[in-house]
C-alpha cells in the first residue's frame, strides 16, 4: 500500500457472533464514516464477506463509550445487530480490559457485559410492537398476527407473522414442520421488500420446540439468509411471548448455534451468546480496500 492509503486505513477484525459474519471497524478519533461503496466492496470479497459492519466511533453522547454504526452488506445502515454487538464487546473488552460497556446506536443506548465464561450478554432495549414504530404502510392494531402471506391463495406456505421493532423492524412466520425446509432464500426477498414495510424487514420463520425453545433461520434486511441474526431471535422471542407460545426467558436456536433471549419484566430483552475472533487487518473506510495483518510465525 502507498503511504497515503496505509494512513487513511483504520483496524479491523474479522469475527463472527454465531456465524454471522461481522467486520468490526475501529473509527475512533476520526470523522469519517465506512462509505456504502466501501461495504458493497468489501461484502463482495470472499476474504471479507460479511454481514455487518460494527464501525465504532468516538462517543456522541454522555456517559456512552462508543457510537456504534451498523453498515449492512448492501451498504444501508441498520439500528440494531445483536450478533455484531457482541463482537464488538469482545474487541473492545480484550483492548481496555474491562466488561461492561454503554453504546449509542441509531436505535438507541445499549448496555452489554462480557461474562467469565466469555460469553456476552446485550442489553437490546425495549421491543416496540405499534404498526407506525416497526414500521408498517397500513394500520394494523393487532402486530401480534397482520395480515400478509406468501404462496397459493388458498393454500399459503407462510401466514399472519407476528412483527416487531427491536430497533429494526422483524416479521416472524410462525411454522410447525423444522424451518430448514421452507425456500426462504426465494420468500425472504420477496417478504423483506414487500410494500407493507416500507423500511423494508428483516424476515423469520420460527418453530416453536418446547415452552423456552424455539428454532428460526432469518433473512436479513439488506444481506440476505445468515447463519444468525441476534435482533431476529430477540424479535422471534418477545413474539413468542406474546402470542402465549412461549414463555418470556427462551433459547432460540439459529443456524450457528443458541442464543439465550431473556425478555425482562422490566420490558427490556437481554440477549446472551458467544462471539469468536478470526483475523484482524486494516480497511480503507472509503473504497473498501483492505490489508491482512501479518500473523506471527
Ligand atoms: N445480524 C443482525 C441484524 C442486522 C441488521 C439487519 N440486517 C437490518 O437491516 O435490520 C443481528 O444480529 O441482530
Amino acid at each position: 500500500m502507498t503511504p497515503h492509503a496505509v494512513a487513511s486505513t483504520v483496524p479491523f477484525a474479522r469475527m463472527n457472533g454465531l456465524g454471522n459474519e461481522i467486520l468490526v471497524a475501529d473509527l475512533r478519533g476520526r470523522d469519517d464514516r465506512i462509505l456504502p461503496a466501501a461495504a458493497i466492496a468489501l461484502a463482495g470479497r470472499a476474504e471479507t464477506r460479511f454481514d455487518q459492519i460494527m464501525a465504532i466511533h468516538d462517543p456522541v453522547t454522555p456517559d456512552t463509550d462508543a457510537l456504534v454504526r451498523i453498515v449492512n452488506a448492501d451498504g444501508t445502515e441498520a439500528g440494531a445487530c445483536g450478533n455484531g454487538m457482541r463482537c464488538v464487546v469482545q474487541a473492545l473488552a480484550a483492548e481496555l480490559g474491562r466488561r461492561s460497556f454503554t453504546f449509542e446506536t441509531r436505535a438507541g443506548i445499549l448496555f452489554a457485559e462480557e461474562h467469565e465464561d466469555g460469553t456476552i450478554s446485550v442489553d437490546m432495549g425495549r421491543p416496540k410492537f405499534g404498526w407506525q414504530d416497526i414500521p408498517l404502510s397500513e394500520p394494523f392494531h393487532d402486530t401480534r398476527a397482520i395480515e400478509l402471506q406468501i404462496g397459493p391463495i388458498d393454500a399459503p406456505v407462510l401466514h399472519s407473522p407476528s412483527v416487531a421493532s427491536m430497533g429494526n423492524p422483524h416479521a416472524i412466520f410462525w411454522v410447525t414442520r423444522d424451518v430448514g425446509s421452507y425456500e426462504l432464500e426465494r420468500f425472504g426477498p420477496i417478504l423483506e421488500n414487500h410494500p407493507l414495510f416500507p423500511e423494508r424487514a428483516n424476515i423469520s420463520i420460527a418453530e416453536v420446540t418446547a415452552d423456552d425453545a424455539m428454532t428460526i433461520r432469518t433473512w436479513e434486511r439488506g444481506v440476505g439468509l445468515t447463519r444468525a441474526c441476534g435482533s431476529a431471535a430477540c424479535a422471534a422471542a418477545v413474539s413468542g411471548a406474546r402470542t402465549r407460545r412461549t414463555g418470556r426467558r427462551v433459547t432460540v436456536t439459529v443456524p450457528g448455534g443458541d442464543l439465550l433471549i431473556d425478555w425482562r419484566d422490566d420490558d427490556r430483552v437481554v440477549m446472551t451468546g458467544p462471539a469468536e475472533w478470526e483475523w484482524s487487518g486494516r480497511l480503507d473506510p472509503a473504497t473498501g480496500a483492505f490489508e491482512r495483518d501479518a500473523v506471527a510465525a
